[in-house]
């Protein structure tokens, strides 16, 4: 019997783009707009601490439409999560239109795109509507152009590469001239992909939303292998075999091919086809290695002195502006009542102001932050947070 139709199936889009890029700014813009469309959001973040949640929750009108998985990384720890948050989702009374999965910056998207195509419940439910890519006009050059340790992907390309609508961001950052080289340097990678210029994210929802841009042929075009995983059908098991028993550890052993927390997936080049092109053998797939990168949450009671956060941000800001990635969180500061302050930094870019809402009557009025890079000193960085606590 042929199964449901891709009209009777939810749509899913998938937010990727690195650390910083405008992910959270899109939901909310989304979540916001005009559309009459009832959205689950599944949130993923690095780190033990989540930030994303609290700064989406404000646009979502209900609880439990959104669904925050922490504390790892969608494409390799928490993809038992994901799978159960869909199968969830599916089986939820209230039906929802859409849902949004928004990837921690540093998801490779095929092994979250391939987790559609692997699980029988989810691929009768869901289909992908398309996968966005949210590039920071000033800062995604320097992640495309890292050098990863041999064997390792470039999650920054991963990213470009997998997306089939590139929203280019932050234009506002950068001048025309550098804005050519960007679209040049992501139209090397993709060429496919409609490159749409934003500022805040601010983008038509009729380009983002039902727009049906995913396509398998295409993904098969960038990464021939994306159905044909050496480890696919291990994968496909392990993973089902987490979400029916509650645990992430199969999901880990089968997505981390090391301690390194990698797993394996294929390299894209800048022509957007595989490297080592396969030859009569087979090329070995690269793995998703973090080994260096880790976030540093903080959750502090009392209220923090102004002037020894702004002295404490700068400083470490500015001291590691090329190793700490993304930082952000939300803080109540001594004399500002019930003032919430978000603070939002990538690399050396720093927003930091009240946000549009006020902490709850009944909300424990607690400050965390989070910083994500390479090489953190965790000691260092918690230690002087803390300093900031008024006296
Ligand atoms: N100048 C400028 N800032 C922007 C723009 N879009 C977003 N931002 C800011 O960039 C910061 C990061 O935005 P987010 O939407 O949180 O980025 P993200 O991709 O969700 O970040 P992670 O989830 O940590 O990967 C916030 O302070 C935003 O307000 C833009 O077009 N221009």
């Amino acid at each position: 019997m042929d199964g449901p139709s891709d009209a009777e199936k939810l749509p899913v889009t998938i937010v990727t783009g690195f650390l910083g890029a405008g992910k959270t700014t899109l939901v909310n813009h989304i979540l916001k707009g005009d559309h009459g469309k009832l959205i689950a959001v599944i949130e993923n973040e690095f780190g033990a601490v989540s930030i994303d949640d609290a700064l989406v929750g404000e646009n979502i009108k209900e609880k439990e439409n959104i669904i925050t998985m922490d504390n790892g990384c969608v494409c390799c720890t928490v993809r038992g999560d994901l799978v159960r948050a869909l199968l969830t989702l599916k089986d939820r009374a209230k039906k929802f239109d859409h849902v949004i999965i928004e990837t921690t910056g540093l998801a490779d998207p095929a092994p979250v795109a391939f987790t559609f195509f692997i699980n029988p419940e989810i691929a009768e439910a869901y289909r992908i509507d398309s996968i966005l890519c949210l590039a920071d006009a000033k800062h995604i050059g320097l992640h495309l152009a890292e050098e990863k340790p041999d064997g390792a992907v470039n999650e920054a390309v991963q990213q470009v590469a997998f997306a089939d609508r590139i929203l280019l961001n932050k234009i506002d950052l950068v001048n025309d001239n550098l804005l050519d080289d960007v679209i040049d340097t992501l139209k090397s990678i993709n060429a496919v992909a409609e490159v749409i210029k934003t500022t805040n994210s601010v983008v038509d929802l009729d380009k983002v939303l039902g727009v049906s841009s995913f396509s398998i042929e295409k993904t098969l075009e960038v990464d021939p292998d994306f159905l044909d995983d050496e480890e696919g059908h291990a994968k496909a098991e392990a993973i089902e075999n987490a979400a029916a028993d509650g645990t992430d550890d199969a999901s880990k052993t089968a997505a981390c091919t090391d301690d390194s927390h990698g797993h394996s997936h294929s390299q894209i080049n800048r022509q957007g086809t595989t490297l080592n092109e396969p030859a009569k053998k087979r090329p070995r797939k690269k793995k998703h290695d973090l080994t260096g990168v880790s976030s540093v949450g903080i959750v502090a009671e009392g209220e923090l002195d102004f002037a020894e956060v702004n002295t404490f941000m700068m400083k470490v800001l500015q001291e590691n502006a090329l190793s700490i990635y993304r930082s952000k969180g939300v803080m109540c500061f001594k004399d500002q009542g019930a003032v919430k302050f978000v603070f939002q930094g990538v690399h050396e870019q720093i927003n930091f102001g009240p946000s549009s809402v006020m902490w709850g009557q009944d909300e424990p009025r607690v400050n965390k932050m989070v910083f994500i890079g390479r090489n953190l000193n965790r000691k260092e960085l918690e230690d002087g947070f803390r300093a900031c606590i008024a006296k």
